[in-house]
Formats: structure tokens, sequence, C-alpha cells
């Protein structure tokens, strides 16, 4: 389903679950700072919303969307307690293919990190044509892809720790 047929941040149709025991790290890059932090403000948020500790939430920056592979391996070597880890990027098409290599390298990279250690590794980034679409999706009108990158953490939480 296209985003602009769902909200983000509207998940008044399932169930979420009960943050409190969980342990989680938000890597957040700062290419287009002001997206990505309405994005992490979004994820933070909701986690906090959904009951999990302040203290259980590791908030990482880093230079830009192609390093949350690695920060996410990082982490997951060295927080062996983290229960999922949040990437939050936004790529933003140019003139030349940068954008692909960037979006292709961290959309697969992530996935193999989470495959790698058993835990979630979401994959919270806008992949955009233009400033206005990554607006509409860091707390516009499609809602926050934050919020709901902080949702499908939880929910991933809850499967890995109950399955
Ligand atoms: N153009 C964007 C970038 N580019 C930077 C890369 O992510 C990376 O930091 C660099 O290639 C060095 O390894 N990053 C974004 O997150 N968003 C962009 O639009
Ligand atoms: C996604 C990018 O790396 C891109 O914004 C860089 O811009 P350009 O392709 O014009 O160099």
């Amino acid at each position: 389903m296209a985003t602009q047929l769902k909200n983000l941040s509207d998940f008044s149709h399932t169930t979420v679950p009960d943050g409190s025991p969980y342990k989680f790290a938000i890597a957040v890059a700062e290419w287009n700072a002001e997206i990505t932090g309405s994005l992490y403000n979004g994820a933070l948020q909701t986690l906090l919303k959904h009951g999990v500790k302040a203290e259980n939430i590791i908030s990482v920056p880093v230079p830009g969307s192609f390093e949350l592979t690695a920060a996410a391996e990082i982490l997951l070597q060295k927080h062996k307690d983290l229960d999922a880890v949040i990437c939050l990027g936004c790529v933003i098409q140019g003139e030349t293919r940068h954008f692909d290599f960037i979006c292709d390298a961290v959309a697969n990279g992530v996935s193999n990190v989470g495959i790698k250690h058993s835990k979630a590794v979401i994959f919270g980034v806008l992949t955009t044509d233009n400033q206005q679409q990554a607006i509409d999706r860091a707390g516009g009108k499609h809602g926050n892809k934050g919020d709901e990158a902080a949702i499908t953490a939880l929910k991933m939480a809850e499967l890995t720790a109950t399955v």
C-alpha cells in the first residue's frame, strides 16, 4: 500500500506491545538533519509512549545514511542486550546515481546485519525524489516514518522474545 493511502503514524488498527521489558538503539543520519531530527523525535516519543524506559534507549548520530549499516553492526556487537536497532535517515535524489547506491547499500546492509545477529534492524530511511516528499513523511501530511519505525521495533522485539 503506498504511503499516500495510509498514515505512517496511525496505529489505531493494531495492538502495540508494552515496551517496558525491551532495550533499543536508535541510529540517526545527520544528512538532511531537519528531516532526520523529526524522524528521531517521532521514534523516541513513540517508544516512550509505549512504556520503553528512557535508560533503555541508546541514541547515536552517524554522518550519513550509508553509515547506518556500520552503526547497527557496532551497536549489536557492543550491546548484546539490545532487542532491536532503529536506523533513521533521509536520502534525497540529487543529480547523480549516488542516491541509488546509498539506498541499495543501506537497505541491504541493515537487513543483513539483522539476520547476522538474529535481531530486528528497522529500515526507517526515507528515500525520496525531493525535499517535499521527505517533509510530508517526517511529521507532515503522511505522518512520521520515525513513529512507524518505533512501532515496528516494538512488535519485532516482542516477536523475538516470545516465538
Ligand atoms: N546524499 C545523501 C547522503 N550522502 C552521504 C552518504 O550517506 C555517506 O555519508 C557518504 O557517502 C560517505 O560515506 N546521505 C544521506 O543520508 N542522505 C543524502 O541525501
Ligand atoms: C543521495 C545523494 O548522495 C545526493 O543527494 C548527492 O547529490 P548529487 O547526486 O547531486 O551529487
